[in-house]
């Protein structure tokens, strides 16, 4: 069953239209990638879809209500990572990970889980005194530590260094392992193909490819050939592909990955 539902949202900012009437449903349990050039659209629709932003018209659902209406429902259900996390600047990590907690009912251990994503020691650190990757694995651990049925996650990876990206997919999967349902905006095909059973590619509002990762990525791959003769660049399938046709069923659970 869809646990979100987005019907054909437009969202302009003045006379730049972000969002151009996008379909979409995610399964309860699903991780869906959202990729696309910058400036497409994709940090306005996950704005949407965390109620954020309301759109002129269309409709979002999220487990049934309107995340820019009912907010009290929206904020228990949902755990949001953006690129600008927006918090207060004299807070410690374990301050902000004990405050974030507490607005959800069975929240998981924030110091472990800031431990996981390498903050151990920064616990008594500052936000502001935060290098930038240790800022972003601090708005991760934010959005997850409520153990929400939700989580929207913008960029996640960006800039971090090979080891702190690793850390910040396990716990990811661990997410997803709880039951998390989970959307995430990249640039990296190989966090798609990691964690994503399916991707939605944005481009100027509009969805031009819904499939699994290998799926979209060999369309590009395809592109590329025909405009460039050459030996593809095409990966395995990934043990975890779903068909886009599976998509109103819950995805099969799957064990953390080494
Ligand atoms: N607050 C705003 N005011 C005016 N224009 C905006 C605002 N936010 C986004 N835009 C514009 O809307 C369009 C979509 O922006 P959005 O941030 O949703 O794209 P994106 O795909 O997430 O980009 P990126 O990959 O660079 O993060 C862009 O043209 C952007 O300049």
């Amino acid at each position: 069953m869809a646990i979100i539902e987005v019907l054909g949202p437009r969202k302009s900012y003045g006379t730049t239209v972000a969002v151009d009437g996008i379909d979409l449903d995610v399964a309860e349990g699903e991780i869906l990638g959202v990729l696309g050039p910058n400036g497409s659209g994709k940090t306005t629709t996950v704005e949407c879809i965390a109620g954020l932003r309301r759109p002129d018209a269309g409709t979002v659902r999220v487990a049934g209500v309107d995340p820019a209406v009912d907010r009290e429902r929206i904020t228990r259900l949902v755990g949001v990572q953006l690129q600008q996390a927006g918090l207060q600047p004299k807070l410690t990590v374990r301050e902000a990970v004990a405050l974030y907690a507490s607005f959800f009912d069975r929240p998981l251990d924030g110091v472990a889980l800031a431990e996981r994503l390498g903050l151990a020691p920064k616990l008594g650190a500052r936000y502001a005194d935060l290098s930038g990757g240790q800022q972003q694995r601090l708005a991760v651990a934010l959005a997850l530590v409520g153990r929400p049925r939700i989580a929207l996650l913008d960029e996640l990876s960006t800039g971090l260094d090979p080891r702190s990206r690793r850390a910040v997919w396990e716990v990811i999967e661990q997410a997803r392992d709880d039951g998390a349902t989970i959307v995430l905006v990249t640039h990296n095909t190989e966090e798609a193909r990691r964690l994503c059973d399916r991707v939605a590619v944005i481009d100027r509002g509009r969805i031009t490819a819904l499939d699994t990762p290998e799926g979209v990525i060999s369309r590009t791959g395809e592109r590329r050939r025909s405009v460039a003769p050459g030996p593809a660049r095409v990966g395995r399938m990934p043990r975890c592909a779903r068909s886009p046709h599976d998509a109103r069923r819950p995805p099969p659970r799957r064990a953390s990955r080494p």
